[in-house]
């Protein structure tokens, strides 16, 4: 919490002295400050001198909102653009992005197809490698522990790899991470899969260098590189599965830095026309918060292979000529025997396990009565917002929790909670 005060002079009467001042963060019992009021009434001037004087904008009250979250609930247009504004400049990760949605590599999808120019990058100085063995990634731990990220990719020169390169392994180029500054050189990226050579030589050239596993350690990598590390992880996995050819079973040739397979028979149909054998899979999945009739509860299951007391919103994968919507609904009465009218869409999220886009939506329903789907759901149940507030903060009585802020589930669910007046 800031430390910074208002440095008002005080002329009122006691409990203030006359010469007393005010911390700016100060909070009442609901945990609000000053700077949520002022988003409360959207007053801007107010908002202008808390920021100035160094107000903390990330603080959230008891019910778990953000003063950008008050501004935005009570329609406060001007205010929410100032705040907005302000935490923008501050860190422009904080905007909704989800979890493994960051990747600072601009992709260079042109390059794919031309062999001389990869050949030349793997083999310059200034490129990097992230290693995998076992789809688990090569990381070095973090030196500041007071930080919640514990981990970044390891990244390796040409002289770490070379003597895995020379086996010939999968090899993924990741992009290009553009610097700027007249000295700055631009870095590739390539993924290299070490699963077969000896992972103890890697260790050498990277002194605290270790493979973690997906949870949850890979839930503890730096943001910004969760991306890159998602986009790794699912293309290795997709490269490691599908060696033959889906339509005629031949032998196939990887291709396109990593990003294609091509059949080895020349005759085959996937060498012709557009096919969808020769491209690494994405596998969309809607994962959805679904409202009560009357806006007041929301509906959390939990899956037999769920962690004790954890509650999630349900989920599910999209089947061929589906929309979205369409799928919340049919996922939604499938799992809890919910009808479900009207779905809004709220964020998608990566995620690598192996290669699902979840597609995140606010479904309303249209009933309340629910009957689980015993096949794969252990319960089903509706959650009011008090409640919800206390499995988010990890305050609910029976230890209830939701997934951690790394899930899209997480991140819905909060939404939801915090778009209340909360008076
Ligand atoms: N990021 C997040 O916050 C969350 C992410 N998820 C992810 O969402 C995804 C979908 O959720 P889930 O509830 O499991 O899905 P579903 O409700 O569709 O049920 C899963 C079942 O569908 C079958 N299945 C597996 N793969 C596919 C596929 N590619 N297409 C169609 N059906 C398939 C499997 O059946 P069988 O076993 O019989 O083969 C599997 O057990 C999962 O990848 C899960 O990890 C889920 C919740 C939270
Ligand atoms: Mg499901
Ligand atoms: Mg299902
Ligand atoms: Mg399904
Ligand atoms: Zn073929």
């Amino acid at each position: 919490m800031s430390t910074s005060t208002l440095g008002v002079k005080e002329n009122r009467t006691p409990p203030f002295p006359a010469s007393s001042t005010v911390e700016v963060d100060q909070r009442n019992d609901k945990g609000w400050t000053a700077l949520m009021f002022a988003a409360r009434n959207g007053n801007v001037d107010v908002i202008n001198t808390l920021l100035e004087k160094g107000c903390d904008v990330n603080l959230v009250n008891k019910t778990g909102q953000t003063a950008q979250d008050i501004a935005f609930f009570w329609d406060q247009g001007n205010a929410s653009k100032v705040l907005n504004d302000f935490v923008n400049k501050q860190n422009p990760d904080k905007q909704l992005r989800n979890y493994f949605s960051l990747n600072y590599l601009d992709r260079c999808s042109e390059q794919r197809k031309k062999e001389d120019w990869l050949q030349s990058k793997i083999r310059e100085e200034c490129t990097r490698f992230i290693a995998f063995s076992e789809l688990k990634p090569f990381v070095v731990p973090l030196e500041d522990r007071t930080k919640r990220w514990r981990y970044t990719l390891a990244k390796l020169k040409f002289c770490d790899v070379e003597n895995y390169l020379k086996s010939n392994p999968p090899v993924v180029f990741l992009g290009v991470q553009r610097n700027s500054g007249p000295e700055s050189l631009d870095h590739t990226m390539f993924a290299v899969d070490c699963t077969e050579g000896n992972i103890e030589d890697l260790k050498k050239c990277c002194p605290g260098g270790t493979f973690i596993n997906p949870f949850p350690s890979a839930l503890q990598l730096e943001p910004s590189e969760a991306g890159i590390f998602a986009e790794a992880r699912s293309m290795l996995d997709w490269l490691y599965r599908y060696k033959y050819c889906g339509t005629c079973g031949s032998v196939t040739v990887i291709a396109e830095g990593g990003h294609k397979r091509v059949c080895e028979k020349k005759d085959c149909i996937s060498n012709k026309g557009i096919h969808n054998t020769c491209y690494p899979r994405t596998d969309p999945s809607v994962i959805m918060l679904v409202v009560s009739p009357d806006g007041k509860k929301c509906l959390l299951g939990r899956k037999k292979s769920f962690p004790a007391k954890m509650w999630s919103c349900l989920a599910g994968f999209m089947e061929p000529g589906e929309s979205i919507e369409d799928t919340v609904r049919r996922e939604v009465e499938e799992e809890s025997g919910v009808k479900v009218g009207k779905v809004e869409y709220h964020s998608s999220q990566p995620w690598p396990f192996p290669a699902s886009l979840m597609l995140g939506c606010v479904a309303t329903a249209v009933s309340e009565d629910v009957k689980v789907d015993e096949d794969e759901m252990e319960d089903a149940q509706w959650f009011r917002r008090p409640e919800l507030v206390q499995m988010l903060t990890h305050q609910h009585p029976n230890g209830y929790y939701i997934p951690p802020e790394q899930a899209i589930a997480h991140q819905i669910i909060k939404s939801w909670v915090r778009m209340t007046a909360n008076l």
